[in-house]
């Protein structure tokens, strides 16, 4: 499975949106968190900031840190987000959500929070196309990455084997150089990084240097 690097803009220049998202452009796409000030203690954008990152070069991961995504996330599917990305533990109906998404287009990801277990919704798997395990407390960036949600990961991609599918795993939180590596040798394959890449001088070069990290620690070469 090829290794995705998806850069969040959360703590980019928003005065600067369009040439912040114009330095990640060998991104495999941008990861947008969206934060209601109530399923996490952080407010940032909603739909508006979102439509005009659609309207840039890559492909738009939307991360949807809100209560009731049911009624919500539709509508950055029909803004055109390539993947729409909630919470499992806010979620009424995941399920029902997830092939709503697809109907309007987009690709459904399903997110846990460090202490939300994944077996209560191993037999859903085949109704994401992604799975996102949260490797720090959703809400802010910048935090540690939390080393016990490896084997977490691991559980996930694990079950996704058995079972034949075709799931990603996303890791979002404490992404970098010295992190990326256990991530992907235990079974992540899209990574979230974002101030890795927006604190480095070299954006392009911190891309390249994660896809490359992440694609020896799997075995890619
Ligand atoms: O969802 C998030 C926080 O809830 C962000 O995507 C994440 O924190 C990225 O930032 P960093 O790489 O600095 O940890
Ligand atoms: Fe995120």
């Amino acid at each position: 499975m090829e290794n995705r690097i998806h850069p969040s803009i959360l703590n980019c220049d928003i005065s600067a949106l369009g040439s912040e998202v114009a330095s990640i452009s060998s991104a495999d796409a941008v990861h947008v968190d969206v934060m209601d000030n109530h399923f996490v203690p952080n407010l940032s954008w909603g739909l508006p900031v979102v439509e005009s990152v659609v309207a840039g070069p890559l492909p738009v991961d939307a991360h949807l840190m809100m209560m009731d995504p049911d009624r919500w996330a539709p509508a950055y599917a029909e803004a055109g987000c390539a993947s729409v990305t909630f919470h499992l533990e806010a979620a009424h109906a995941p399920v029902r959500l997830a092939r709503e998404l697809h109907r309007l287009g987009a690709r459904a990801c399903l997110a846990l929070k460090p202490a939300t277990d994944i077996a209560p919704v191993i037999d859903l798997l085949s109704e994401f196309d992604m799975i996102l395990i949260m490797t720090v407390e959703p809400g802010f960036g910048g935090q540690p990455f939390l080393d016990n949600q490896l084997a977490k990961i691991a559980r996930t991609r694990r079950a996704i084997s058995e079972a034949n599918l075709d799931v990603a795993i996303q890791v979002d939180g404490g992404i970098s150089r010295e992190t990326i590596e256990r991530a992907s040798e235990a079974g992540a394959n899209v990574f979230v990084a974002g101030s890795a890449i927006f604190r480095s001088p070299d954006r392009a070069g911190e891309i390249a240097a994660l896809r490359s990290l992440a694609d020896h620690a799997c075995g890619i070469r």
